[in-house]
């Protein structure tokens, strides 16, 4: 398959079944894989999420990809994941161009998920090496409960005219390639115009919580993102302006 991309994509490596394209792409990344290397697969038994979840990753319809990225030392990756969140978006915008961003990164279609992303790093001296993982449902129209009333696939709202796989990451590649080279080159602030107007949650009241998963939902109104890719809530109960740098946030009913 040939990508209209400079880097991203190359070397690839495809397999029919895998624990997790991600622990793969970490694995290949430790041998020495090149920046922009991927990894993706049919299936996988051991599919990762954010906050310790699991990704349903049976189905051999959808997507399960990991690339490899090595950043120059010094550059920004604290707020990587928004960028492959824009990037993504904007790929799957060509069948979907009412897709929405839920802070951090995950991908929505009225409300429910058709994609999710899962970075990974580590050091090697000063320089970052990053696995940048994510999920697209792209041909399953049946999901496992809890996931049949909050998740949705390109197969679920758009049937017939759904596109193949192939296709689909042919879209996402070059527009997540984009969107991170912006990204490096200035961070947040740079990618700000690529996610701000697709983000689902601004002036919406949200359910926060402030401690990786661990903690109280805490009701909020989502006020925006600082230049640093935090998410600027107002609590509730009153006192100035939060600002949320992981965890999870959920839109309240
Ligand atoms: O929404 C989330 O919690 C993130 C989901 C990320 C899933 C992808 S599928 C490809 C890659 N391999 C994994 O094990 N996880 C990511």
């Amino acid at each position: 398959m040939a990508f209209a991309t400079r880097w991203l994509g190359r070397p690839r490596e495809h397999w029919a079944e895998l624990g997790s394209t991600n622990d793969r792409a970490l694995a290949w990344a430790r041998a020495g894989a090149p920046h922009g290397a991927l990894v993706t697969a049919d299936a996988q038994t051991a599919g990762r999420g954010r906050l310790g979840r699991a990704w349903a990753s049976e189905s051999g319809e959808d997507l399960y990809v990991s690339a490899i990225l090595r950043p120059d030392a010094g550059k920004p990756i604290g707020a990587l994941g928004l960028a492959v969140g824009a990037g993504l978006r904007e790929g799957l915008s060509r069948w979907l161009p009412a897709a929405q961003l839920k802070w951090p990164n995950d991908v929505l279609v009225e409300g429910r998920k058709l994609a999710g992303i899962l970075c990974e790093a580590r050091w090697v001296g000063s320089s970052p090496e990053v696995v940048v993982g994510f999920g697209v449902n792209v041909g399953r129209s049946l999901f496992p409960e809890p996931l049949a009333a909050t998740a949705t696939s390109l197969r679920r709202e758009l049937g017939e005219a759904t596109p193949s796989r192939e296709a689909v990451l042919g879209r996402i590649l070059p527009a997540l390639e984009a969107a991170l080279e912006q990204f490096f080159s200035g961070g947040f602030a740079a990618i700000r115009g690529r996610y701000e107007p697709h983000c689902a949650l601004r002036d919406r009241d949200v359910f926060v919580d402030m401690s990786n998963g661990a903690g109280p939902k805490v009701q909020a109104k989502a006020l925006g993102l600082a230049d640093d890719g935090a998410l600027m809530v107002a609590l509730a109960d009153g006192g100035p302006p939060r600002r949320v740098e992981s965890g999870d946030v959920w839109l309240a009913p």
